[in-house]
């Protein structure tokens, strides 16, 4: 079987979120596809409603086909500082046409004050890799783990558009959403992510520089976070960028358009170049003349983070199959 499904920015591009329906009859959820992360967490009538501003509820009680894990419970801390926990029950989740009868659906007893004020996010949906999923005593398999078996290829394939809806497709890929052959590179998942290195980067019109970039694709992050020296740069390149301490960023003039990023994929010579718009991220002051960058360092964190910024630019296959991720231009 295949499948696909829309999925759309929040503003600035901050996040995509997918329509997923879970339980029977079914309720549609708006949820956050991550591949940085591996719990299928949503907003549900077990939240406390002073916690919840806007969301859509899964209400197990409604669902003919849930049922409770007794004394299973989840916690999940995030790399931004946010955070939320609780409870689990397994039941139908549709995504793309493609239903996992028997789904591990975490429900929110408690999520943090960033969740709350998301309204229009109702949970995430992790397609990271299961040894990451938080879920104990036992850990549950994602929802692409799951469906994997019955897809006619072991893939996903993400399409992420820069202001308006992209596509994520499952079990095939469509050649018309990329330009060009697909390189594909090897995928490390033992830290339970899709981490991959990428042999070196570019900066507008110049020469690449051969250097090993270690990171993860991550649908689930906003903005590319890469070393510091490239972060650095990268930044030198443009009059009056600079690093903002109150903000714990690099900011840069919102005008006029800075060089592009291009970064190296495989060693059959394809690069990827995001266009230099997608790193003027949202304008920081009301007269919008300075903009949060959308390229930050990775300090901290240990790898680095193909986020949205990145992943935008690219026609992105995840296989699960053979445990690679091809990259091509569109
Ligand atoms: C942040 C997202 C997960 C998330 C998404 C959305 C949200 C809000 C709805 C409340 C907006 C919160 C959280 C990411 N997903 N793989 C993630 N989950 N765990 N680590 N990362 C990536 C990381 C890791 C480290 C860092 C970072 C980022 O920013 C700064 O330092």
């Amino acid at each position: 079987s295949t499948g696909n499904e829309v999925t759309k920015p929040e503003s600035y591009d901050v996040e995509y979120l997918t329509p997923v329906s879970i339980g029977t009859p079914g309720q549609v959820l708006h949820l956050d596809i991550d591949t940085g992360s591996s719990d299928l967490w949503v907003f549900s009538s077990e939240t406390p409603s002073n916690l919840v501003n806007g969301q859509s509820l899964y209400e197990p009680a409604k669902s003919s086909t849930a049922q409770k894990l007794e004394g299973y419970t989840w916690k999940i801390s995030y790399g931004d500082g946010s955070s939320s926990s609780g409870v689990v029950y397994r039941d139908s989740v549709t995504l793309g046409g493609l239903t996992v009868s028997s789904q591990a659906v975490e429900a929110a007893t408690q999520v943090s004050e960033e969740f709350t004020s998301d309204s229009n996010n109702d949970g995430l949906l992790g397609l990271g890799f299961g040894s990451l999923n938080t879920v104990q005593p036992k850990g549950q398999k994602t929802w692409f783990e799951n469906i994997m078996q019955e897809l006619d290829s072991p893939i996903f394939t993400a399409d992420l558009k820069a202001g308006e809806p992209g596509t994520y497709n499952f079990g095939y890929i469509d050649k018309n959403a990329h330009i060009g052959n697909i390189s594909y590179v090897s995928v490390n998942d033992s830290n339970g992510y899709w981490t991959w290195t990428s042999p070196g980067y570019a900066i507008g019109t110049g020469a690449l520089v051969s250097t090993q970039i270690m990171g993860i694709a991550d649908t689930g992050t906003t903005l590319l976070l890469l070393p510091s020296t490239i972060v650095v740069m990268y930044y030198a390149q443009i009059p009056g960028a600079l690093y903002d301490a109150t903000q714990g960023a690099y900011t840069l003039p919102c005008s006029p358009t800075p060089p592009d990023f291009s970064f190296a994929v495989g060693d059959d010579g394809q690069v990827i170049t995001i266009p230099g718009e997608y790193i003027l991220y949202a304008a920081i002051t009301s007269i919008g003349t300075m903009c949060f960058g959308g390229i930050q360092a990775d300090s901290g964190i240990g790898f680095s983070i193909f986020g949205d910024v990145a992943l935008k630019a690219a026609f992105v296959v995840f296989d699960g199959g053979k445990k690679r991720l091809g990259w091509a231009s569109k």
